[in-house]
């Protein structure tokens, strides 16, 4: 694979800016730098007056820089089915909208859905996500080249379903296995992989076994939809006799180290089998609105000492990809459930869409800025944007009033992705005319 830009191992000091390091401490340094070398971290703090070897200096005057956003859970491949399928419940909306659409899925559909994605992703924010691809009929080597160009980060699954044939469903799990082989490690662990059982109710257990397997001996993590609905929770029940969380673990998935999209339909009990097992959450709280699937308890899951991350599911379910948009939903969301307006404070929520969301997607080297933690970061700003004063509270700004629009720069492994809001790495015109003549391939 050609690996986007090679190993930068320059010395670089960033300087004259505010610095929200979003680590266990939430530092703040006004009139702060930060030095980065071999794509890494390796000074943080307030500027200094003397500079040793430093290669290049960049001038960030006046902007905000905080850890680049983390996606938990998305489905990248999906973007050609934004506006698709709107006003439904998620049974109606994946059987008789999404699926027949999935089926008429190509390689050059897929491809250019992960690039205007990925686009979308990169100029609101985010340098990380972990996403689950459809696995119809498309060629996850040429997708993975195109993701790779990008210089975004993510860890990637070819999903498993098992709703066909058995022949089928062999079929799936051989190219998953594959393909979670092929890119556990690329471009230095920039780019990695996960197992992705669909679901317990689109899987037969044989495949959730199976899926368990193939993640175990190559030591890699589960990545699956669990208890979205009360209908799931109700047909596993009816299946299987015991609620969905149950049924995983007595079937070993919870061994494996696992984050669960969704979480909404879940209990005390449920709740400890997640914390015993560190099983992480990935919260898609716009997504879980419009399909109407509910709210997903938040506060409780935090109690448990359960690890949660944010996220935004695909665009044919929410329908964008701006992670500023789905942590103050988030935020706003739990407040409203329990009438009390101290839950999910800003800097709790900005720090499960950055360092607690990439711990708990197993990327643990990214999410926060921190000397060591790779060079992902993003830039605001704030001083054009009338939304963005007065100035003073700048935690407050980034949860309540900021959206992805307002990110300026981004750089992924000390790399300069997007500048002045124009992404380098994508041919941004291209990608949207062929969006646009692509999506009239799609009927349903
Ligand atoms: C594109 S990857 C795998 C599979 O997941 C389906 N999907 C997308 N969003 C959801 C959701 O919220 N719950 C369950 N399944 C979902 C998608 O259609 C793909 O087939
Ligand atoms: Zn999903």
């Amino acid at each position: 694979m050609t690996d986007f830009g090679g190993v930068l191992d320059l010395k670089i000091a960033y300087v004259n800016a505010t610095f929200f390091t979003l680590d266990k401490d939430n530092l703040i340094f006004e009139n702060g730098m930060m030095i980065t070398e071999d794509n890494s971290i390796s000074y943080i703090g307030q500027q200094l007056s003397e500079l040793i070897d430093v290669e290049q200096i960049v001038d960030l005057k006046g902007k905000w820089v905080l850890p680049g956003l983390v996606n938990t859970h998305s489905h990248i491949l999906m973007t050609l089915l934004r506006g698709k399928g709107d006003d439904m419940l998620l049974k109606p909306w994946l059987e008789t909208k999404i699926w027949p659409l999935e089926q008429q899925y190509t390689t050059e559909i897929a491809s250019v859905s992960a690039q205007l994605g990925i686009l979308e992703m990169l100029k609101t924010g985010t340098t990380t996500f972990s996403d689950m691809f459809n696995p119809n009929g498309i060629d996850s080597d040429e997708i993975m080249e195109s993701i790779l160009s990008t210089g975004i980060r993510g860890a990637f699954s070819h999903t498993i379903f098992s709703m066909g044939s058995q022949i089928e469903q062999k079929r799936n799990l051989v190219e998953a296995e594959r393909f979670a082989k092929k890119y556990k490690r690329v471009a230095d662990g920039r780019l990695t992989t996960m197992v992705s059982p669909h679901s317990p109710y689109a899987c037969r257990t044989e495949a959730l076994l199976e899926s368990l397997r193939i993640a175990k001996e190559n030591e890699l993590m589960v990545h699956t939809h669990v208890s979205e609905t009360e209908n799931e929770v109700y047909e596993i029940e009816k299946r299987y006799g015991v609620r969905p969380v149950e049924y995983l673990r007595s079937l070993g998935i919870f061994n494996q180290p696992t984050i669960m999209a969704h979480g909404v339909v879940l209990n005390d009990e449920e709740r400890e089998i997640l914390k015993h097992y560190d099983v992480r959450v990935a919260h898609n709280p716009i997504s879980n609105l419009k399909l109407g699937s509910g709210i997903a308890d938040i506060v409780s899951l935090l109690d448990s000492g359960i690890k949660v991350g944010i996220a935004t599911d695909s665009v044919a379910s929410n329908n964008n990809l701006d992670m500023f948009e789905e942590m103050r939903v988030a935020a706003l969301l739990q407040k409203g459930m329990y009438k009390d307006a101290t839950k999910l404070p800003a800097e709790k929520t900005l720090a499960l869409a950055t360092r607690i969301g990439a711990e708990a997607i197993g990327m643990g080297n990214t999410g926060s800025l921190e000397v060591g933690k790779k060079a992902d970061f993003i830039t605001i700003y704030p001083y054009d944007k009338e939304h963005l004063q007065p100035i003073s509270a700048a935690y407050s700004h980034l949860l309540y009033a900021a959206h992805g629009n307002d990110i300026c720069d981004v750089y992924i492994d000390g790399k300069n992705i997007v500048k002045d809001r124009v992404c380098l790495t994508i041919d941004e015109e291209k990608v949207i005319a062929e969006a646009n003549r692509l999506q009239g391939k799609l009927v349903c």
